[in-house]
């Protein structure tokens, strides 16, 4: 990782797609800026709008064989290209030797990957490393622009429950998650929200390019801890669902004793753990086939040091 003094330039920028191909708000928008490109064209930046599965988009479905967003680890990307290799491995072996490769000097410096979610998380960023400096410093401004409009941080780095996701072949991998939206539909107050979130991110890079000083800060981030389970009988049928209490709650405190799941016959589930979590991507609908009922997380704090472009002379 870069030092936060002395961060090289950011002048390589992707703006991914279609990573599942029912999720239509960063469709719309990358085709959008595929023959749009004057709204992301910024000064000594090269930035490249992306549809990363194609064929998912075209059929809009999350995938095809796999999830592309969990595809990304070296034990997929070395797979040798056979006639069974899932359609996503082998994408994923394209996208990472055009992007990438992950870990070196080549690979784009920032990938914004959009996707939508079912459930009611409003705007959020979701971030892989705590210790990330600029993309904190982002992740601050674009805060500060969409407010009053929250936009929350989702931080994703417990060995647990990572992935490895399509945007972490860069060196500052950054997903822009939005909902709620149906599959498979586009609402025109998400995408607003996309396409600003995407804006204001081009300007901070922009101003960070062009030598603007950013003193220190911090953020408030919800880090992921684990999933909770559907409750399901013994052929894998579902027993009960998310609970009208906690229906459309993400982000708020969960406790001890609080109601999660609903059976047909009105029995309550209450949640079993021993502190208050935060529950996020509640009743998401991809997240069915995981089995993966709700994210719980926890409240942290992410401190980055003042940050500068290092090609700057002062
Ligand atoms: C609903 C959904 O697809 N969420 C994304 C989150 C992410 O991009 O990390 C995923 O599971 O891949
Ligand atoms: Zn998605």
């Amino acid at each position: 990782m870069a030092l936060s003094n002395g961060c090289s330039p950011v002048t390589r920028v992707a703006i991914f797609g279609g990573t599942h191909g029912n999720e239509l708000s960063g469709v719309y928008l990358v085709k959008h800026w595929l023959n749009h490109i004057g709204e992301i064209t910024r000064a000594g930046m090269e930035v490249t709008p992306f549809i990363t599965n194609p064929r998912a988009v075209e059929k809009c479905v999350r995938y095809i064989d796999v999830d592309l967003n969990r595809v990304f680890d070296d034990q997929h990307l070395r797979k040798e290209i056979t006639p069974t290799l899932p359609y996503e491995v082998r994408r994923a072996k394209e996208i990472h030797c055009r992007f990438g490769p992950k870990g070196s000097d080549q690979a784009y410096d920032v990938i914004f990957d959009l996707h939508n979610t079912t459930s009611h998380m409003g705007p959020t960023l979701i971030l892989e490393d705590s210790k990330d400096d600029f993309v904190i410093h982002m992740s601050h401004y674009i805060q500060n622009s969409m407010a009053p409009l929250q936009c929350t941080v989702l931080l994703l780095d417990h060995p647990g429950m990572k992935y490895s996701t399509t945007r972490s072949i860069s060196k500052h991998p950054v997903g822009v998650e939005i909902g709620p939206q149906a599959h498979g539909i586009v609402r025109a107050d998400i995408l607003d929200q996309m396409r600003r979130i995407v804006k204001y991110a081009l300007d901070f890079i922009q101003y960070f390019n062009e030598g603007r000083v950013f003193a220190p800060c911090s953020i408030n981030a919800y880090q992921v801890l684990e999933k909770e389970v559907y409750p399901r009988d013994e052929n894998g049928d579902l027993i009960a669902c998310i609970h009208s209490k906690l229906q459309d709650c993400d982000w708020q405190e969960l406790n001890p004793g609080d109601p999660i799941f609903v059976t047909p016959d009105g029995k309550e589930i209450m949640y079993k753990g021993e502190s208050t979590i935060y529950p996020t991507f509640i009743n998401e609908a991809a997240y069915y086939e995981k089995n993966h009922a709700f994210t719980k997380t926890q409240k942290v704090t992410l401190q980055a040091q003042t940050l500068r472009c290092s090609s700057i002379q002062q």
